[in-house]
């Protein structure tokens, strides 16, 4: 596959950096108005930075829990690796419950635990820093590889619909479904993109347009409740999605308002393409129904901007992910490939049953 892409271009955007001995976190929270990095110092930090969407988006959070385990590494004096591995494992856990649903988070703690377990006696804590710094180098070539997959699926002069933010700010660079989309700008097989709001948090408003903008790249923003007119319409022949984990079957967790997209996609014959690289698979989970959704405070809904627009008391249900079934998914891609009409049979022949790392 010819690689045209100058990816330099797309480098300025970084929410995960190590200074050796801090964790600089973009702060999500505050983008498009200021771009400020947290400083985190401490494994809990950094588990706070992840609850609180400081940083956000499933590679992301998976990359910066790695480095979270390597700052709280620092705090524990131990000669060997099999005492550390026990002294770390209550960080870890604290890690692993910032966030539910995205399984890169409990993906990049698994190998953080085996390449520790892999040390005998001295060195571990640079294997920590090694595996963390591969975690998210590998993330960074994904994206560059699922970008090229995914946009060769796209027919030059085509539109397309994203949702929430699924760019550099979620990922090690480049972004998964963002990949596709950049990819496919910078071979000229797209020429519109259209990105949703993303209530309640606003991660295409405030995110994925921002990013795209940076660029250069043209975008236009639709409220959500937009998007079934915005396909009738004929200006888009793709939704192009990430994925916070893809199931054994298939079936495909992401941002709320993705399940909605694929039913309106599939009524309108626009296809669906989910992008995620194979670190979202969970071959362990066979389907859909069995992923833990998180739900989030219900505040989120009762403001926009930190201005209530709802009257006090009225109560709100704020699930912040949803599940999109098989079925509805034109095509998976990853690193590794492209899953057309993916089921079961597909899933187990491309990713087998995937022993945790
Ligand atoms: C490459 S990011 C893929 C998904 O993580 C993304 O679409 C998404 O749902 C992010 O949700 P968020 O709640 O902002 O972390």
């Amino acid at each position: 596959m010819a690689d045209d892409i100058d990816y330099a271009r797309y480098d300025h955007v970084r929410p995960i950096r190590w200074t050796g001995t801090a964790l600089e976190l973009l702060d999500q929270r505050k983008l498009p108005f200021a771009v400020d990095y947290l400083s985190c110092t401490g494994s809990d930090e950094v588990a706070a930075a992840i609850h609180s969407l400081a940083v956000r988006g499933a590679p992301a959070i998976g990359i910066a829990a790695a480095w979270g385990v390597v700052l709280a590494a620092n705090a524990i004096e131990s000669a060997g690796a099999a005492e550390a591995a026990t002294a770390l494992e209550p960080a870890l856990q604290r890690l692993n419950a910032a966030r539910p649903t995205a399984v890169n988070l409990s993906w990049a703690l698994a190998r953080m635990r085996a390449a520790l377990a892999r040390v005998e006696g001295e060195g571990w804590r640079e294997a920590l820093e090694r595996e963390a710094r591969a975690i998210a180098s590998e993330d960074l070539a994904a994206n560059r590889r699922m970008g090229a997959l995914g946009a060769s699926l796209i027919e030059p002069g085509s539109g397309v619909l994203t949702h929430c933010n699924t760019g550099s700010l979620a990922t090690a660079g480049f972004g998964t479904a963002l990949g596709v989309i950049r990819a496919g700008v910078a071979q000229r097989r797209i020429d519109a993109v259209f990105a949703g709001e993303t209530r309640p948090w606003l991660q295409g408003a405030r995110l994925t347009v921002w990013e795209l903008q940076q660029d250069g790249i043209d975008a236009t923003l639709i409220a959500d409740s937009a998007a079934a007119h915005l396909m009738k319409s004929g200006q888009v022949q793709w939704v192009v999605v990430g994925a916070d984990r893809i199931c054994a079957n298939g079936d495909v967790a992401n941002k709320i308002g993705t399940y909605q997209l694929a039913i309106a996609a599939r009524h309108h014959g626009v296809k669906f393409m989910v992008v995620a690289p194979s670190s979202t698979v969970d071959m362990a989970t066979a389907s859909g129904d069995l992923i833990e959704i998180e739900e989030r405070d219900p505040a989120e809904l009762h403001a926009v901007g930190g201005s209530r627009t709802v009257s006090e008391g009225v109560a709100a249900w704020n699930p912040v992910f949803d599940v999109t079934p098989h079925a509805l998914i034109d095509a998976i891609v990853t690193e590794q490939g492209t899953i057309e009409h993916p089921d079961a049979a597909s899933m187990q022949a491309a990713f087998g049953t995937r022993a945790a790392p």
